[in-house]
């Protein structure tokens, strides 16, 4: 079971780096890893689990930040309405690849955090608002999907750890919150 002792941490170079697309067909390892780095996201969102568990929350992971440098991402976007326990997006993805996008830019109104920066850095971290993208599922079938607003986000944030890229990276250094017209700032 994935646990915090096995994120690694800014200065491990395995966060600069491009990761490795996924040969296919999947192999059992890889789509075990894939189920563990959901499991991860589950427990991390259970308050009794994350307190057992010591588990920072969150809603995606990227096999890189297990020292993994493979192309795999976890997704899982609760719907934030306690009525509603679907969560508005849930999957492991392979080979994630943004196709296309908006020319609209968003951003989160509270910025973004990382399990693998244990420091705040406050700041806008601005990304596409929709993005069309493919991958691979857990049962080895291309997707291909639409997303936008947190969801559209809260991917790009880990579809650039595969890449080797940080979200502060995106930060304004002279001015954190500076922000050009027309970007969507979601609450
Ligand atoms: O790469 C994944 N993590 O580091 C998990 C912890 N961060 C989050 O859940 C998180 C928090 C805020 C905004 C975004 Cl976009 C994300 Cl992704
Ligand atoms: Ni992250």
């Amino acid at each position: 079971m994935i646990t915090m002792k096995d994120i690694i941490r800014e200065g491990n170079p395995t966060l600069r780096e491009v990761a490795e697309e996924v040969v296919l067909p999947l192999s059992d390892e890889d789509i075990k890893l894939g189920e563990e780095m959901m499991e991860f996201l589950h427990n991390s969102q259970d308050p009794v689990k994350a307190e057992e568990l010591g588990l920072r929350g969150g809603v995606g992971l990227a096999a890189p930040q297990l020292d993994i440098s493979k192309r795999i991402i976890a997704v899982h976007v609760p719907s934030g309405d306690l009525e509603n326990p679907e969560p508005t997006l849930s999957a492991v993805m392979y080979n994630p690849k943004i196709l296309s996008h908006s020319v609209q830019d968003a951003c989160l109104g509270e910025g973004e955090g990382c399990l693998s920066v244990d420091r705040e850095v406050p700041g806008y971290v601005v990304r596409h608002n929709k993005i069309t993208l493919s991958y691979v599922d857990a049962s080895g079938v291309k997707q291909k999907i639409r997303l936008k607003n947190y969801e559209a986000i809260v991917v790009q944030h880990e579809i650039d750890h595969l890449n080797g890229v940080m979200f502060y990276d995106h930060i304004n250094q002279e001015n954190p919150y500076a922000l050009k017209d027309g970007v969507l700032v979601i609450e």
